[in-house]
């Protein structure tokens, strides 16, 4: 934990690719066991920031903190789970072969590792597809193995972008369910998001537009804010889509 109580502290970040500014001045905080969304309209720069916050990218301006520790740190990635968007698999092997080589990585031997990736399996509904090739699942199944995969390692922060993408809603339902009990046992979860049923049930919001953090705060507070009844139509009211 950082001295000041927060697992992700980014002050004044900023990000170009040559010339051009994809993030600018974004200070933002994630609290011990929260669930915070970032949303924004496509390409304001979500997954650009959550590169930076989980240390696979580096910042040109700023600072990031984990933990307290400053970004990137290579030895972070253990006390990381991160889905990114798009899924880091090998097809060509099993999911359960995928999820033996992330266990592997993350030092998890003996029974627990076979509890565990049974555990995980569960969570997104995928236990009767152990031994199914990868490049045989579909799409959805996919984003939900690379779910499981960010959640073998039981990290204390949980990353994930675009997470319930092609993800039925009653899964959806259901991995919500296991999100917030990883909450009250402590977890920290940071998400993008588009989905607005999904952006209402994150206990605090960011609002991202052309690289900017334009708000933070709850998702009513917010809605609130901008004159607004519903989070739909505040993110249309913050993403620019009117004055
Ligand atoms: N490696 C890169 N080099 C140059 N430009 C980049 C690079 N990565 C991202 N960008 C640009 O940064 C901007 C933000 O992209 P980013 O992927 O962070 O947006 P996003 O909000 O996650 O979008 P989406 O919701 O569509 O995934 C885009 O204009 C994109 O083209």
């Amino acid at each position: 934990m950082s001295h000041d109580g927060s697992v992700i502290q980014a002050t004044h970040v900023g990000k170009r690719f040559g010339k051009k500014t994809v993030l600018e001045n974004i200070s933002l905080e994630v609290r011990p066991a929260e669930t915070f969304g970032l949303l924004g309209p496509s390409g304001s720069g979500k997954t650009t920031l959550v590169k930076l916050l989980t240390g696979i990218d580096t910042a040109t301006s700023g600072e990031v903190r984990v933990f307290g520790t400053l970004m990137p740190k290579l030895g972070m990635l253990r006390r990381i789970g991160y889905m990114a968007q798009s899924d880091a698999l090998y097809t060509e092997l099993s999911a359960l072969e995928n999820l033996e080589f992330f266990a592997a990585l993350y030092g998890m031997k003996g029974p627990r590792r076979k509890i565990r990736i049974q555990e995980v399996m569960e969570v997104v509904a995928l236990e009767e597809e152990l031994h199914k090739r990868v490049d045989q699942y579909s799409g959805g199944m996919k984003r939900r193995l690379s779910l499981a995969i960010a959640l073998l390692h039981e990290p204390p922060l949980l990353v994930l972008d675009e997470p319930t993408v092609g993800i039925d809603p009653l899964l959806r339902q259901s991995i919500w369910k296991e999100l917030r009990a990883l909450n009250t046992k402590g977890t920290t979860i940071l998400m993008t998001t588009h989905v607005m049923d999904e952006a209402e049930k994150c206990d605090r919001l960011g609002m991202i537009r052309d690289g900017a953090l334009l708000a933070v705060d709850t998702p009513s507070a917010l809605t609130l804010q901008a004159g607004k009844k519903t989070i739909e139509e505040a993110f249309i009211y913050y993403g620019g889509g009117e004055s």
